[in-house]
């Protein structure tokens, strides 16, 4: 399948702009704060099988995207189940533990999108592993310099 040719479809859309309010109010209320104090980040969805050469190495998402404060990651489809490896871990560092997750079709990991969180995702052995990544961030000036996700031209009209 050729992701990059696809276009959403106004149902997807829709689906997708209230998945996204659920994630913002989810972070929310998990991490204490006023839901408008949350905008919008990037987003992207991805999709990994065994032949990608690069894998998503050990990286913290504020330095690796420049703005994220929160980050949310959705999966879409689940380890054992419709592909191998692939777990998300979060690298041990100072006193805190490594620790990793399994992904299963709408499990949501939400985190704090700084140093405190490196995080990497294994290797996939097998299969298509698919997620969507929702970033927040609190900064105005950074909400204004996203672009609309899903970009208006990838939409199909009607
Ligand atoms: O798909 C995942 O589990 C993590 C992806 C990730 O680290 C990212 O999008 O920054
Ligand atoms: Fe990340």
């Amino acid at each position: 399948m050729d992701f990059k040719s696809l276009k959403f479809t106004q149902k997807q859309v829709e689906a997708y702009t209230s998945v996204r309010r659920l994630l913002r109010l989810q972070v929310a209320e998990f991490f204490g704060l006023d839901p408008e104090t949350l905008q919008h980040d990037m987003t992207f969805f991805s999709h990994i099988n065994g032949s990608k050469t690069e894998y998503w190495h050990s990286h913290i998402d504020t330095e690796q995207y420049g703005t994220f404060a929160f980050t949310t990651l959705l999966y879409l489809n689940s380890q054992d189940e419709d592909f191998h490896g692939g777990e998300f871990v979060f690298e041990a560092h100072g006193t805190s533990s490594a620790a990793a997750v399994e992904p299963r079709a709408g499990r949501v990991v939400a985190f704090s999108s700084d140093a405190e969180n490196p995080h990497k995702v294994l290797k996939v052995t097998k299969g298509i592993r698919m997620a969507l990544t929702a970033a927040f961030t609190c900064s105005t000036e950074k909400a204004l310099s996203i672009e609309a996700f899903p970009k208006p031209s990838l939409v199909a009209s009607g």
